[in-house]
């Protein structure tokens, strides 16, 4: 099982101090930035693209996990590298050229994911696993239908987790929509060892008590 990675969602932050909440994450302990990435037509909410990237890479060292949730993530692979993402995560229902995409992506600098919604098994996936299985960093099973902060975990996708980690023992595996202390349990016992967290983390009195708390439930499970 790869290390445990605790990733707070930057989308439960305040858009107004966003270098500030990065880097108050980093310094609470969190390993990865998640930065969602929304075009108001994979799914139904708008937030940011590669300028927004480029600005916060001035202002932090932390890692830039960037989750696009767009249509065509093609189009904005080379903006997102030159911006400094560090990790570029598009989802398989968007993409017509999966295993070309996640070679463009490392081919810039970039550690590949590729993400399922709800409703995507994980057969889906199977070309990817074939072709470029090496090439992949991480896959992203979505615990909550992608658009929004804040919704209900989603326990019956940990089945998809179980079913990832047993075949590659050693690929990132993120769980990404209402995580936080009372579910986690259920993501690190399937396997899963990349935890985002947006309102559990920035809607906690201590942020650091929850991103200790998650990294504490992965380690049990290691
Ligand atoms: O990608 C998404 C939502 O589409 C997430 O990254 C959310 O931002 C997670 O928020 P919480 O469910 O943890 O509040
Ligand atoms: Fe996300």
């Amino acid at each position: 099982m790869p290390k445990a990675i605790i990733a707070p969602s930057l989308l439960s932050g305040d858009w107004a101090y966003l270098a500030r909440d990065c880097n108050k994450m980093i310094e609470l302990g969190a390993d990865y930035l998640h930065m969602d990435v929304m075009d108001g037509h994979f799914v139904p909410n708008l937030t940011i693209g590669a300028p927004v990237i480029k600005s916060l890479r001035k202002a932090t060292t932390g890692y830039l996990d960037c989750h696009l949730m767009v249509s065509h993530p093609e189009q904005w692979v080379d903006d997102f590298a030159k911006a400094g993402a560090d990790g570029f995560t598009f989802h398989i229902e968007a993409s017509d050229d999966p295993v070309a995409l996640i070679r463009r992506i490392k081919s810039l600098g970039m550690l590949p994911g590729i993400a399922v919604k709800p409703g995507t098994p994980i057969s889906s996936l199977e070309t990817v696993f074939a072709e470029c299985i090496d090439d992949l960093h991480m896959v992203l099973v979505m615990t909550v239908e992608p658009g929004f902060g804040g919704q209900s975990f989603m326990v019956d996708m940990m089945d998809k987790v179980r079913e990832v980690r047993a075949r590659f023992p050693e690929i990132y595996i993120q769980v990404d929509g209402g995580l936080a202390l009372d579910t986690v349990d259920a993501a690190a016992e399937a396997g899963a060892n990349v935890i985002v967290a947006g309102s559990a983390v920035f809607g906690a009195p201590k942020p650091e008590v929850v991103i200790q708390g998650l990294r504490v439930a992965l380690e049990k499970c290691n």
